[in-house]
């Protein structure tokens, strides 16, 4: 049992980093931690041109630590109305490296979201000549089916057309939390791949209720039963290529968490490769880790591997109960709790 590992600087493919002065708090873990990240556009208002995209990248680098060489990769937001135009300018900004789905309702601040993916079929035309990732918040927002489905119905309803309609589209399917999603990945032909959280790897759904209502604990895509959790670890730690890294950490208010109607993320930017490694080394699987984290991502954008390599320790740490955010605070995934992997 290997209580050292020494990995490639990894980067984080799926990243909430907000604005402003909630950035400027949460941006220092995700540096501390990974050498680039896909920062995820569902701010208010959505970042849906180059030219917001770049004036939020301009935002985030003022906001970097000094001496920092983080990279922020940008994405654009995908709506009905997405002109192809934009999208060739995405390609010739060189710091725009993605376009992301949100269905119209799916999760936080997709309103703005796409109603029908038919009507952006000439601008995904036009993406997948660009061979930038396609990134889809999997999940149909029908009311009428059951919210545990949402995932497995997506594959049949928009994920198999748009594949069988955009062969040579790079697809990745985010945050998958089912078997159904797993298998799907897996056996895909084209160029399909998934990123896969810490906390999807870690937790069932039974982690939101255990002991009473567990608000930190509450993300979508929703945790799912064992056997979907189980499915994921088999995915990460298998050795496909097709498989990567990405938190999906979603700071939210505590108040905004703590709530009656409370809001959707589970923040881990803070311990997010500790929580990764702790999985995989449940699994026996410590030697996957690096192309989890470090190749697989960067493989499927077309991007370079990061120079430079991180330690992680087995050392007993305990998560703080709350961290400064703006003027408000932070609940982090695991507040409180004794995890056993820590950053060197
Ligand atoms: N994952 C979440 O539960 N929330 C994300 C949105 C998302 O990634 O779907 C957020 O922006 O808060
Ligand atoms: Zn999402
Ligand atoms: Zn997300």
């Amino acid at each position: 049992m290997s209580d050292v590992v020494t990995i490639t600087r990894p980067d984080d493919w799926h990243l909430h980093l907000r604005d402003g002065a909630t950035m400027a708090s949460v941006l220092p873990h995700t540096v501390h931690q990974f050498a680039r990240a896909i920062v995820m556009p569902n701010l208010k208002p959505p970042v849906t041109t180059v030219a917001l995209a770049s004036a939020y990248r301009d935002r985030i680098l003022a906001a970097l630590p000094a001496g920092s060489d983080f990279e922020p990769l940008m994405v654009l937001y995908l709506t009905d109305n997405t002109p192809p135009d934009e999208i060739r300018k995405a390609r010739d900004s060189g710091f725009v490296h993605a376009v992301k789905l949100y269905p119209a309702g799916a999760t936080t601040n997709s309103d703005a979201g796409v109603t029908d993916l038919r009507n952006c079929y000439k601008t995904l035309e036009v993406l997948q000549e660009t061979g930038m990732p396609f990134l889809v918040h999997g999940e149909v927002t029908d009311p009428a089916i059951d919210i545990f489905d949402r995932e497995a119905v997506f594959i049949d309803r928009v994920m198999t057309p748009l594949r069988r309609d955009m062969p040579e589209l790079k697809v990745v399917f985010e945050h998958i939390t089912t078997k159904d999603a797993a298998d799907y990945v897996m056996s895909s032909d084209g160029p399909t791949a998934a990123t896969i959280t810490a906390h999807h790897l870690l937790y069932n759904r039974n982690e939101i209720f255990k002991g009473g209502i567990r608000p930190h604990y509450y993300c979508l895509p929703v945790l799912k039963r064992e056997t979907h959790r189980q499915a994921l670890v088999a995915a990460a730690i298998s050795g496909s290529d097709k498989f990567f890294l990405g938190t999906d950490s979603a700071p939210h208010a505590k108040g905004l968490k703590e709530h009656a109607c409370g809001c959707a993320g589970c923040y881990t930017a803070l311990h997010a490769l500790e929580l990764y490694a702790q999985a995989f080394d449940q699994a026996g699987a410590l030697d996957k880790l690096e192309a989890f984290a470090s190749f697989n991502g960067p493989a499927f954008y077309g991007l370079p591997r990061n120079q430079g390599r991180v330690t992680l320790r087995r050392e007993n740490w305990t998560i703080p109960a709350e961290l400064p955010m703006g003027d408000t605070t932070v609940v982090p995934l695991n507040s409180g709790e004794t995890i056993n992997w820590k950053m060197a």
